[in-house]
């Protein structure tokens, strides 16, 4: 069992059946408050990393003993940025990262996950049916490409999109911004290389049709190391004709009536 993982309830080790992984005890309070009612799932999802991931060669042994701060909690604070009831698709989800994390930080939210690889996709696939949120997340095995506008398989435009370690953020938003609607946000979590790629990429920011480019800070206060995200916002250049969403998203559930949910049950 790795030594900051606490708790009563016994850790995961790889081989186990999925079960919990409890988060350690500095942690405790960060946990409560980003996941609220929806702590349970959340040990649960960590404990499918630290097991079954891991197993599949998703999830690095070494990352086990970190997977709350590093990880978890550090996708789910971008939940904070999420606007009420938010249509998310999360490109490049591996293991869930961040999409899974902000299902559960933000009930509220349908999260598309969008992720090519089969041995992901699968995985993710059975990580929310043993979770019980298929009707707020989504698995789409493709690439953000084969996604966009136009194309057969097309998604409803998105509040927010999201990406943690797929690509430069040049190629990052050509891939992302024409999979949100006009005014809609790419949240891209970048880490300390954040401010450099925006210096690098702004030109080109602008040519795809982002704006506004600012690079947030979230999680102070609530996590030991707050996340460092890149947030785009797409400009009309991309939607002449509007861009906005129609009456249903993937979940069939029109944006009044995900607003007006109750939280899902477990
Ligand atoms: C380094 S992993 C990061 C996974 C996860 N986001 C994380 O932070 O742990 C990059 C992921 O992006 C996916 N990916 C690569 N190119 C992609 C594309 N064009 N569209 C969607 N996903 C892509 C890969 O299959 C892989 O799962």
């Amino acid at each position: 069992m790795p030594e900051d993982v606490a708790g009563e309830i016994p850790a995961q080790q790889p081989g186990d059946a999925p079960g919990v992984l409890a988060e350690p005890e500095e942690l405790r309070e960060a946990v409560a408050t980003v996941f609220g009612a929806e702590v349970d799932l959340a040990r649960r999802y960590a404990g499918h990393l630290a097991t079954t991931a891991v197993e599949r060669g998703l999830v690095g042994p070494r990352e086990v003993p970190r997977l709350w701060e590093r990880h978890v909690l550090n996708c789910a604070v971008v939940g904070e940025l999420l606007p009420p009831a938010a249509l998310v698709v999360d490109v490049g989800s591996g293991a869930g990262l961040p999409g899974l994390c902000l299902a559960l930080a933000r009930p509220d939210a349908t999260v598309v996950l969008v992720e090519p690889l089969e041995r992901r996709a699968i995985w993710l696939t059975e990580v929310v049916d043993d979770l019980g949120i298929e009707r707020r997340v989504r698995v789409v095995r493709a690439r953000a490409e084969e996604v966009a506008p136009g194309r057969p398989g097309a998604l409803p435009p998105a509040d927010v999109v999201t990406a943690r370690a797929v690509a430069p953020l040049e190629r990052l938003a050509g891939w992302c911004l024409p999979l949100a609607r006009r005014d809609g946000l790419l949240l891209a979590l970048k880490g300390r290389s954040a401010a450099e790629e925006v210096r690098a990429a702004g030109s080109a920011l602008a040519r795809l049709g982002g704006l506004d480019v600012q690079v947030l800070e979230v999680g102070a206060g609530v996590v030991p190391v707050p996340t460092t995200v890149v947030s785009v916002t797409v400009g009309a250049a991309l939607h002449p004709a509007g861009g906005s969403r129609g009456g249903e998203d993937v979940s069939g559930r029109s944006r009044a009536a995900r607003q007006h949910a109750r939280k899902p049950r477990r």
